[in-house]
């Protein structure tokens, strides 16, 4: 160990010829600060102090700033060049500078963790340099200024002011982990890497942390560590001995994927895992279903399709076409569980905005009718009625087995799954916390959770920091939504004022003349991409439907990998990229005629349902672009989709 020189109790620790772990010492506690190369781990810590921040009470690392002149004198300039330079800059017309700190008081800054060496700089800070400003500053500082320089209100990140354990502060546990003793230690370090690079965001863990008065929410944009508040919110819960804790989503390849997490989360302590059920919501209701009333024999698709067109040679719906009718079952009738035509002239039409004349519902009833008929005499259930059994169970006094519900990717739920979760948190306050995006919603049309039961309203809380995706990307696919996005119940979710928390190049548009030109140019962007170090398992390649997935095999297969490798790049639609992040991200085949999907648009007869269709259709491309941790591709056949323009991209 050596003591490194001017620094303040900073020690060097020799690992390897190359490698030196930096320790910082004080009285009995020691911190490992830091790992790098000998030089770079020495260049750190010269320029670096520990201590709390005056205000807030968090420790922080501080950089000590570069006073005016200092770097000069690192390369002193000659005094002719420097006079030489006076009289250019004297000679050239005034630039219009941009300060967006300039204006920032100190207590302002002081509030959200500016360390008082840095209130000066951070205000002669021009606009260009405000991204380097960032790495020098502690996140928390960082985060509240680039909200006030993007239009943001500093005051609502206002940090809170403690003056107990510096290291014990919310924002010191973004950075610091305390040890109490050698076990400890050596139970952590034997934890995967995956645990250690999560410490919640003081927000996030609140949210974690929190008792509620009734069913939560989380929300915020795609990346900001919604899924990991699921995932500790399923963890702390399960923490009571006698908790049971349901921890779902809506599809089965995406609770595989929380269920690896959670396994991560919970390693070391088995008996917290063995109190979580991670399943498909799906098949957890099948699960009790079957519990409550034996199996059920579930309606397909294809059975409900052929009810209509019998019901039809039978000469009912008189006017209506299959496929109208066969959406108004499976987005109304069915989900909203409509038995009678009484019912179906009252049910809200959110997003289905024909006005069917009176005639016109008593056509489209006696289909329904038939429907439900056929479904009955062959004994059969659709989902819907499935949850809607299980919901007046549980409203019964039915048994549930679990004490906690935790619902990730909640804005896919179905309108009979809101409807049996409303019954799950009836009456339990802290029995339902849900984690999703309306920005993200891909599968159903809009629909009010309050009108079912479920009722968040006032327990809605938004994240918003970006972990996942480089400023570039985010910023970009930010201009497919608008800045905030109202659900049917009044809840604003804004989108403005979400930050990333760390930089990369800018997003390319590659609008080709033909496939084969923009598989030559796939290839080639992927091909650099490999020759930077990316790993093809880093990689993924999204298109619109399956129609589309043979040009992005193409591609990748013409950037010379295997398109079929198991632990290769993942070929998948927008819809199953749901839930998974790449380091780099190609969203191919987005022509005019594939995005928005024809297909999908043209089986639509009514203004108001084109609109949200439109809407889910923004939604994937937006989905799509935003699994990109660092690099993007967006591409497609010329003139190409007619969201992309949006976009904005080079
Ligand atoms: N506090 C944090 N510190 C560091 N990384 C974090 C933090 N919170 C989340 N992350 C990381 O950010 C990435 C995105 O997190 P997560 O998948 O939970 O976001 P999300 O909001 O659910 O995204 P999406 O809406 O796209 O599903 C993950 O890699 C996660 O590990």
């Amino acid at each position: 160990m050596h003591r490194i020189g001017a620094a303040d109790g900073f020690w060097s620790v020799r690992v390897n010829r190359d490698v030196r772990i930096v320790l910082h010492k004080e009285g009995d506690r020691v911190l490992l600060a830091y790992v790098a190369h000998h030089d770079e781990a020495y260049a750190w810590a010269e320029r670096k102090r520990l201590i709390p921040h005056e205000r807030t009470g968090a420790m922080q690392f501080v950089e000590v700033p570069v006073v005016a002149g200092e770097e000069e004198q690192a390369e002193p300039l000659l005094d002719d060049a420097r006079s030489e330079l006076a009289e250019k800059e004297a000679a050239s017309p005034p630039v219009a500078r941009n300060y967006p700190f300039a204006g920032l008081t100190d207590d302002q800054m002081l509030d959200v963790g500016v360390p008082r060496d840095w209130l000066q700089p951070v205000r002669d800070t021009e606009e260009a340099e405000v991204d380097a400003l960032f790495d020098k500053l502690p996140q928390e500082a960082a985060e509240a200024l680039l909200d006030h320089a993007t239009g943001g209100r500093i005051e609502d990140h206002v940090a809170e002011q403690s003056d107990g354990d510096p290291y014990a502060h919310p924002d010191a546990q973004r950075r610091f982990r305390t040890v109490d003793n050698l076990d400890e230690l050596k139970a952590a370090l034997d934890q995967p890497f995956e645990k250690w690079a999560v410490f919640l965001h003081p927000v996030q863990r609140a949210l974690v942390a929190r008792d509620w008065s009734g069913p939560a929410r989380v929300s915020g944009s795609a990346g900001t560590g919604k899924t990991i508040v699921a995932l500790h919110r399923a963890a702390h819960l399960a923490r009571a001995k006698t908790a049971k804790v349901l921890l779902t989503t809506f599809s089965k390849s995406l609770a595989d994927a929380l269920s690896a997490k959670c396994g991560i989360l919970t390693e070391s302590t088995p008996d917290l895992r063995d109190r979580i059920t991670v399943r498909a919501l799906d098949q957890a209701a099948y699960e009790l279903y079957t519990q409550a009333f034996g199996q059920p024999n579930l309606a397909t698709s294809g059975q409900i399709r052929t009810a209509i067109t019998d019901a039809q040679k039978a000469g009912l719906g008189e006017g209506l076409t299959a496929e109208f009718l066969f959406e108004e079952w499976e987005e109304l009738v069915d989900a909203w569980n409509v038995i009678d035509a009484d019912h179906y002239a009252e049910v809200p039409r959110v997003g289905r905005r024909i006005r069917l004349g009176s005639r016109q519902r008593e056509a489209a009833w006696s289909v329904f009718d038939f429907v439900r008929q056929r479904l009955a005499s062959r004994g059969v259930v659709t989902w819907a009625a499935l949850y809607a059994r299980l919901a007046d169970f549980l409203r019964d006094g039915g048994a549930f087995p679990f004490t906690h519900v935790v619902v990730d990717e909640a804005q896919d739920l179905s309108v009979a799954q809101v409807k049996f979760l409303a019954a799950v948190g009836a009456g339990r306050e802290d029995a339902l916390f849900l984690a999703g995006d309306i920005g993200q919603r891909i599968f159903h049309l809009p629909f009010s959770w309050a009108r079912l039961g479920l009722d968040i309203r006032g327990r809605s809380h938004c994240l918003r920091v970006n972990y996942r995706t480089t400023h570039q990307i985010r910023a970009a696919a930010d201009r497919l939504l608008p800045p905030a996005i109202t659900d049917m119940d009044g809840v604003e979710e804004g989108r403005r004022g979400t930050v990333s928390v760390f930089d990369g190049p800018v997003p390319i548009l590659c609008l080709a003349d033909d496939d084969a030109d923009e598989r030559r140019e796939v290839a080639r962007f992927l091909s650099a991409r490999l020759e930077d170090g990316v790993q093809p398992g880093e990689i993924g390649v999204l298109v619109r439907a399956q129609g589309q997935l043979a040009r992005a095999r193409a591609a990748v297969l013409a950037a010379g990998l295997d398109p079929r490798a198991e632990d290769g790049v993942r070929i998948v639609t927008m819809h199953d990229a749901k839930g998974l992040e790449f380091r780099t991200v190609v969203v191919m085949a987005c022509d005019e005629d594939v995005l928005p999907d024809p297909a999908r648009l043209g089986a639509i007869g009514d203004i108001g349902e084109m609109e949200a269709a439109y809407e889910t259709e923004r939604h994937l491309l937006y989905v799509a672009c935003t699994r990109a941790r660092d690099h993007l591709l967006v591409s497609g056949v010329t003139p190409g989709s007619e969201f992309l323009e949006d976009m904005e991209l080079a």
